[in-house]
């Protein structure tokens, strides 16, 4: 597991994070944040690209250093690849810099190239390929080494469907075989879809982090009820009304009191169609802490 342990940095008068702590444990985490939120720069600081100002960064307790980083695979926001140099060949020298055998890195260079359907492109020079193209071959390049852990900074931006499904399905693979990933991005609906985990940022400060299920419960949970008649009366039923349309209604309530009491006056008013806990979805607890 990853910890991030009160990292601060400024540029000049500008307080990029100011001591923000989060856990990366095995599954994948979405870094979620505004423009200018502190993201990139906390991934520059876990990845040793850029030195805190205070603060530290564990692997599995232990500070890192430069050993313990070249464990961990890395897609910087500035994809930092060689534009005239052919895709297999960079893919293999990234995995020698990572101190893998050249044959073993070019093996599974080719295997990524093939699943990114980019098999014929292996000889092309980087950037005669579309900009998805290149960042296809960047993931490559990011898990080439074998890393322990993944730092993914906007790894779907730009991309078309199937380069998404395609990135997505790879990065559940390296989950599934235990290496924690987090990813920056502004696709909520990706979050959604991938995340096990959530750290969201509002100007360079944590303000929500922890497991999907912890933060959804951690809020209050509102009800929907819907009955086959008006429920108008809700309005004086002495509790927070969030929303009501004729048969409909949304609740804040307190607590499980509330919501037995709320139902038994429902009941006693005509048939209950529907009294349900309205989970908020990730996406929702991203809006609401980012207010
Ligand atoms: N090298 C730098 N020099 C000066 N200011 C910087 C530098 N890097 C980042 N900043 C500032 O630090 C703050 C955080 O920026 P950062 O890039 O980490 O945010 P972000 O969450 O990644 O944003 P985005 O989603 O727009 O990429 C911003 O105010 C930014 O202008």
């Amino acid at each position: 597991m990853l910890s991030v342990q009160g990292l601060t940095k400024s540029f000049g008068n500008t307080r990029a994070v100011q001591d923000i702590s989060f856990d990366v444990p095995a599954g994948m985490t979405g870094f979620v944040g505004g423009n200018g939120a502190g993201k990139t720069t906390t991934m520059r600081m876990i990845m040793g690209v850029l030195s805190p100002d205070a603060g530290q960064v564990l692997w599995n307790g232990s500070p890192t250093n430069r050993e313990i980083r070249r464990g961990f695979g890395y897609m910087p926001e500035e994809r930092g690849l060689y534009p005239r140099q052919k895709v297999l060949e960079q893919i293999v020298y990234f995995g020698k810099l990572f101190g893998r055998d050249g044959a073993a890195a070019k093996r599974d260079g080719i295997e990524l190239l093939e699943r990114f359907n980019l098999a014929d492109r292996q000889d092309d020079m980087l950037d005669s390929l579309s900009l998805g193209n290149q960042q296809r071959v960047q993931i490559a390049v990011a898990v080439i080494g074998r890393p322990d852990f993944l730092v993914l900074d906007e790894p779907f931006s730009g991309l078309d469907p199937d380069a998404v499904d395609s990135m997505a399905d790879l990065l559940r693979e390296y989950n599934a075989r235990g290496v924690p990933i987090l990813f920056s991005s502004h696709q909520l609906e990706l979050v959604e879809r991938l995340c096990d985990n959530l750290t969201v940022l509002s100007r360079g400060r944590v303000v929500a982090s922890g497991s999907r299920e912890s933060l959804q419960r951690s809020g209050r949970i509102r009800h929907r009820l819907r009955m086959n008649t008006d429920v108008g009366w809700v309005r004086d039923a002495q509790v927070s009304v969030l929303d009501v349309a004729g048969d409909t209604a949304i609740l804040d309530l307190a607590d499980q009191a509330e919501a037995d009491r709320l139902l038994g006056e429902a009941i006693s008013r005509g048939s209950v169609v529907e009294f349900a806990e309205l989970v908020p979805s990730l996406s929702e607890i991203y809006r609401e802490v980012s207010k």
